[in-house]
């Protein structure tokens, strides 16, 4: 190749040196030869060299090759018309089933923060653990948001949909009265499931453990608070039939109490996550647990201080006892019915409430109730599900409102009438809104005496529903589980974003040129003369 510049371009370009120089200079020489063109030897002092045409047509070229490097680097880096991938999980609880699609890019599974819910449907109908004795009904209840979850996801992306169902304390009680009825249950759920078009992953029950450390996840991963390795949020879930508390402390290492611990390494981070999930303190289930205890003495009658003054209806004894969180204790002759009546009195409610805990065995250092180690609480809380639910009705989120505001607050609402109460509140279910003094006496009977907040740690929870559009609850964290999309070491980022890496290079690319044009200036300079001399 050399050879073949010495011989036919060299030539080419006999005002830069009669004498062909080097052949490692040719390369850099050709440039200079090409731009500068064979001035007149009369010019050959005065005339600026950059001025010929051929210098203007290298300039103009290199130009475009500057725009078209700049272009091409634009390019590359405008945003793309975005792909995503989806996944669907069923929440399948004691009280109600809803459907939830998450929605993430499709070239960063493993990044940090990216799943989103793009939408959520609410099963109509209870939780599929009441059609034991129909299971087909279970499986036909999801058709609806099943339907409603074809038109969310893309059709071309639901055969590689996962599809998962997770059924958790109403299901968990099933299989503990009936183990049979509940596979039956599953059984219809999965046929039913199977049709969908998407990636049927299966159904089956959540331990207790795993509903808390999932929700803990979910909450955390949202706040982007795991990517960051800040320090983390515990989670506080009320469901119908069970309640979880998962939180990390400095003082839980798992050797008290093992059974308590859950560790993860998620982005290069160890946890060790203490949760605890009571069946049977869901705010149904613990309704049921109180009325029980307060049956117990006058089995026609309940005056009940967690009602409104005014309320009175007649419930069936088969339809309270039916659950094994209280079937043991259906008082020996019972009648079919009992008039539940309302006093209206907190103090007497909580009374009544702290019935259903045991706080006073304990076999460990410290416990929350019924026998159950817990840790000393430790940061901020994010309480969701019923706890949003029932705080958010009474006006009661706003936890730097001190813990006697509150309660002062909850007792003038408890007092209310029923009548007034129903008439004040045309639009919610009369079922929820018997309940509302109950549950808000519950919660902070649950919080303060049974998992210890006190009035000043009271303040570190934070009701809440959704974090970032997405709601609250284990579903998440399940997901992103089962589907590896926490990594537990940190990714490795390059050092530069790609647009960042193109800019930089096309920089240095014009720098380069810039400078191997004025570095041959001399040489240009010194062949000119040689050629004058000459
Ligand atoms: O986790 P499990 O125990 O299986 O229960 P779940 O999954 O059915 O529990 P949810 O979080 O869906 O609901 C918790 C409770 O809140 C109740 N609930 C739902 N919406 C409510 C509202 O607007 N007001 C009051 N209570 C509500 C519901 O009936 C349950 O008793």
């Amino acid at each position: 190749m050399q050879d073949l510049l010495t011989r036919f371009l060299f030539p080419m370009c006999p005002h830069l040196s009669l004498s062909p120089p080097p052949p490692a200079t040719l390369w850099l020489l050709l440039p200079v030869c090409l731009s500068v063109g064979p001035p007149p030897l009369s010019e050959m002092k005065e005339k600026n060299p950059w001025h010929s045409p051929v210098a203007i047509i290298i300039t103009v070229i290199g130009v475009i090759v500057i725009v078209a490097l700049v272009i091409v680097a634009v390019l590359q880096n405008r945003p793309l018309a975005q792909k995503y991938k989806y996944g669907i999980v069923l929440d399948a609880g004691s009280s109600h089933t809803a459907l939830y699609i998450y929605e993430w890019p499709a070239e960063k599974d493993n990044n940090t923060g990216r799943v989103e819910q793009k939408h959520s449907c609410k099963v109509i109908g209870p939780g599929i653990s009441s059609y034991a004795s129909a299971p087909q009904k279970a499986g036909e209840s999801l058709k609806a948001c099943m339907k409603e979850a074809e038109q969310w996801v893309p059709v071309k992306r639901h055969p590689e949909t996962p599809l998962y169902l997770g059924a958790t304390a109403g299901m968990r009680l099933l299989n503990i009265e009936n183990s049979a009825a509940s596979d039956k249950v599953f059984e219809a759920v999965g046929e039913a499931l199977q049709k969908s078009p998407f990636s049927y992953q299966g159904a089956r029950i959540l331990s207790g453990q795993e509903e808390g450390a999932f929700g803990w996840v979910t909450v955390n991963y949202l706040d982007d608070r795991l990517s960051q390795g800040l320090e983390t949020t515990g989670a506080l879930d009320l469901g119908g039939a069970s309640t979880q508390i998962s939180f990390v402390s400095d003082q839980y290492d798992g050797s008290e109490s093992p059974s308590n611990a859950v560790n993860f390494r998620l982005y290069g981070n160890d946890y060790e996550l203490y949760t605890h999930s009571f069946l049977c303190y869901g705010k149904d289930q613990a309704q049921r647990l109180k009325l029980a205890h307060q049956t117990q003495s006058g089995p026609n009658a309940v005056e009940d201080p967690c009602q409104h003054p005014g309320y009175n209806t007649t419930k069936k004894y088969s339809v309270l006892y039916d659950s094994p969180c209280v079937s043991n204790r259906k008082p020996q002759g019972a009648p079919a019915t009992f008039l539940h009546t309302g006093t209206g009195n907190v103090k007497q409610c909580q009374d009544v409430v702290k019935n259903i805990f045991n706080f006073t065995d304990c076999k460990y250092s410290q416990c929350s109730f019924n026998g159950v180690y817990q840790p000393s609480l430790q940061g901020p809380f994010g309480a969701f599900s019923a706890y949003y639910f029932v705080t958010s009705f009474l006006n009661l989120t706003d936890t730097s409102v001190p813990l006697e505001d509150v309660r002062k607050k909850l007792e003038r609402y408890c007092a209310t009438s029923w009548s007034q109460i129903v008439q004040e509140h045309p639009g919610v279910k009369e079922k929820y809104l018997a309940e509302y003094c109950f549950s808000g006496t519950y919660i902070l009977t649950l919080l303060t005496e049974g998992y210890n907040f006190t009035s000043e740690s009271y303040s570190n929870i934070n009701f809440i529903k959704k974090i970032k559009g997405s709601d609250a609850g284990w579903t998440l964290g399940y997901m992103l589980n089962l589907t590896n999309m926490i990594p537990a070491e940190a990714p490795d980022s390059p050092p530069l974003p790609h647009a960042g890496y193109v800019s930089i290079v096309s920089i240095c690319a014009v720098v380069i040129f810039i400078l191997l044009l004025f570095s041959l200036r001399p040489l240009w300079a010194r062949h000119c003369k040689k050629q004058q001399i000459v």
